[in-house]
């Protein structure tokens, strides 16, 4: 007679930075699948622009289902147009199809707080894993191109911003001068940008009141917001500048296993793939390019908000093993730097007490930046 055996998948230890030291998740020995459908939801954000009270009540509710089972979800109906999101990618790829000579001028180590651009292998997200694959563009939020300040004339200095803002403005102008001979490069990619801190700010207001808060109830928390912008480059096999990295054993991501710092990110990826997620069970699912839709996944410092009800989204991507070369546009959106947030009193009661002090985005940032 002969007996099956069912083994269950044994569980490996997979350590992660976050705001309160090291973090641990729990990640089974088993190979990433794809994700089933509905697996990852895909959130319709029709009338989240507009004043409309009922769909941000339908967006909130499915934020909060989204945020407590998978912690990321895609959205369609964004009002980002193709056009504008087409645009920044094909000007990202003629920045990074660049002789590396001409990107060393604008290297992260000539600015301040890393605006710049990072060599492959130069960054790794995880320390336990080996150097990131990827190439990456980043600017942090500029009042300058921020639309809610387009009433303003320009340039706003600095020493007019309230006394408190003012250390936390990281934006470092010099580098657009550096990228300036790139045909309508900062225009393609600052209208990116400008489009997605409108979408953020208006899907913060639907986080709000999944958070049982009125709508408006963050906005006092994102006048400055943090709005740091990364173009990523994860060059295909046939890519001349094509870094190989030995690692001697420990896994090579395109970007290392991480989650992201601050509230929520919005992430456009182009139609190459690559991008996995760690579900609730341990288990890697790959997040596959959807035409037309945005990913937008939980960061640490709303999970700490949120007493961890809400828990950030563990995420990586595979190193690109296609001949084309892969772009993401990750907008890491979070709070003005310098507002101290206790956790949300909705999110305690007597038995889940807050398990945090408060702490403000830019503390939380700065260490890990
Ligand atoms: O490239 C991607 O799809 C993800 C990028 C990402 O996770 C990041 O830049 O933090
Ligand atoms: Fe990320």
């Amino acid at each position: 007679m002969s007996q099956i055996i069912t083994q269950k998948p044994s569980k490996v230890i997979l350590r992660l930075n976050s705001p309160d030291g090291d973090s641990i998740r729990e990640v089974l020995d088993t190979p990433p699948r794809p994700c089933i459908f509905g697996e990852i939801p895909c959130i319709d954000l029709t009338g989240l622009g507009a004043t409309d009270t009922g769909a941000i009540q339908r967006i909130a509710r499915e934020i909060k289902t989204a945020a407590v089972t998978s912690g990321v979800f895609y959205i369609k109906n964004h009002g980002i147009s193709r056009e504008i999101i087409e645009e920044a990618r094909l000007k990202s790829l003629e920045f990074f199809r660049q002789p590396m000579d001409e990107k060393w001028k604008v290297e992260r180590s000539n600015f301040n707080h890393h605006n710049g651009w990072t060599a492959p292998g130069n960054a790794r997200a995880n320390a336990s894993e080996g150097p990131d694959v990827k190439e990456q563009f980043r600017w942090h939020y500029s009042v300058n191109d921020d639309p809610m300040y387009d009433h303003l004339p320009k340039p706003i200095a600095l020493g007019a911003l309230p006394a408190e803002i003012q250390p936390y403005i990281w934006a470092d102008e010099r580098l657009w001068s550096k990228t300036a001979a790139l045909p309508n490069f900062n225009d393609a990619v600052k209208r990116y940008w400008r489009a997605t801190i409108n979408l953020a700010r208006d899907l913060t207001k639907a986080i709000a009141v999944a958070l049982e808060m009125p709508a408006d109830g963050m906005d006092d928390l994102i006048t400055y917001p943090s709005g740091d912008m990364a173009l990523n480059f994860y060059p295909g096999i046939e890519h001349p500048t094509k870094t190989n990295m030995e690692t001697s054993g420990l896994y090579q991501g395109g970007l290392g296993s991480h989650t992201d710092l601050q509230c929520f990110t919005i992430l456009f990826q182009d139609h190459i793939g690559g991008l996995q997620v760690l579900n609730k069970d341990g288990q890697w699912i790959e997040a596959p390019p959807i035409a037309d839709t945005l990913i937008v996944n939980i960061g640490d410092f709303l999970s700490r908000l949120t007493n961890d009800k809400w828990e950030s989204t563990v995420h990586r991507v595979e190193v690109n093993r296609t001949n084309a070369d892969r772009i993401s546009m990750p907008l890491f959106f979070g709070f003005n730097f310098n507002k101290q947030c206790a956790v949300l009193p909705t999110c305690t009661d007597e038995n889940s007490p807050p398990k945090y002090a408060p702490l403000s985005c830019g503390e939380a940032v700065e260490p890990r930046n």
